[in-house]
């Protein structure tokens, strides 16, 4: 399975231009976009998704053509959206089973052997008999990976799930993720590095429409050996060093004010030279697109 996009732009009826000559292609496994708010990810999956018409540019998912054929790749997708809305009165189990049928599991017993093995894998078979207005923000979000499963999808399309997940819900669905890559391209929308550094081969940042990195993120990641420097400042001294050095980020520790810098050689004045992090790979590229202090 391979999906490439081709040169699709898309401007709101307000103006704004949500997706700028975007080109990606996407091998089977888990691929990762990652962009603060704003970026333009919702609407790069919604596109993909076939929810909504881009201006220009092209979608094929291996030879299907994703904007003319939308009914053949709505029948391989998996589509968990941003704001996923559920019957409150329903529980679990009526709910995939409906949505079973709906992909056209015309089978009872089949059916059921589906949801039961569906709401097992997303750890919810216990309480499968519950309404889903009852269910925490973390096993809203397992019940939509199952519905998402339905159907034996091909192309799986998460558009930030683990917004709003403590820590150990988060783990719990990393867990659940990491197991869909196979057979399938998996896109994950993501303004959380975490999520890119623990489950994706390959990943791009996106800001303001456009796409600023496409690769690996261990390649992303050694392209910064040696050029990121940080130490600690007063909160003062912040806007003098924006000025002085190429800032890409300022974190407060215990207190103290931690920036980190991108130089190409040794800056002195106290910088110490610091091993690089995806994170500070998502701030260098954004950083050239929008004030940091604003993400
Ligand atoms: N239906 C719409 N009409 C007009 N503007 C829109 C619409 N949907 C999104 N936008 C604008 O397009 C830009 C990209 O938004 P989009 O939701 O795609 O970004 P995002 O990366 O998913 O952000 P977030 O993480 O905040 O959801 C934003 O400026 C947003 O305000």
């Amino acid at each position: 399975m391979q999906l490439k996009i081709d040169a699709l732009s898309k401007t709101y009826s307000n103006g704004v231009q949500a997706i700028k000559s975007v080109n990606l292609t996407l091998s089977q496994g888990m691929f990762g976009l990652l962009g603060p708010n704003g970026a333009g990810k919702s609407s790069l999956m919604r596109t993909v998704a076939t929810l909504q018409e881009p201006d220009e540019g092209t979608i094929f998912l291996n030879d299907i053509d994703v904007l003319k054929q939308k009914t053949t790749v709505r029948q391989l997708l998996g589509y968990l959206p941003q704001e996923f809305g559920v019957y409150p009165k329903i529980s679990a189990e009526q709910m995939l089973d409906h949505i079973a049928r709906l992909k056209g599991v015309g089978n009872k017993s089949e059916r059921k052997d589906l949801v039961d093995y569906l709401l097992n894998k997303v750890n919810l078979y216990k309480d499968k008999k519950k309404h889903l207005g009852t269910y925490s923000g973390g096993m809203k979000q397992r019940f939509g990976i199952a519905q998402a499963l339905t159907g034996k999808p091909k192309l799986i399309i998460v558009d930030e799930p683990t917004a709003g997940l403590d820590p150990a819900e988060r783990n719990r669905f990393y867990n659940l993720l990491s197991e869909l890559g196979e057979n399938t391209v998996v896109i994950l929308s993501t303004h959380i590095v975490e999520d890119v550094s623990t489950l994706c081969s390959h990943f791009a940042i996106i800001c303001s429409g456009e796409v600023l990195y496409t690769g690996t993120p261990e390649d992303a990641v050694q392209s910064l050996a040696g050029k990121i420097y940080s130490k600690a400042i007063c909160k003062s001294q912040i806007d003098q060093h924006r000025k002085d050095y190429r800032l890409i980020s300022t974190q407060l520790k215990s207190g103290s004010h931690y920036i980190r810098i991108y130089s190409e050689n040794e800056p002195g004045n106290g910088f110490q030279c610091s091993q690089p992090g995806l994170e500070d790979v998502y701030f260098n590229y954004i950083s050239s697109k929008v004030d940091i202090g604003t993400i």
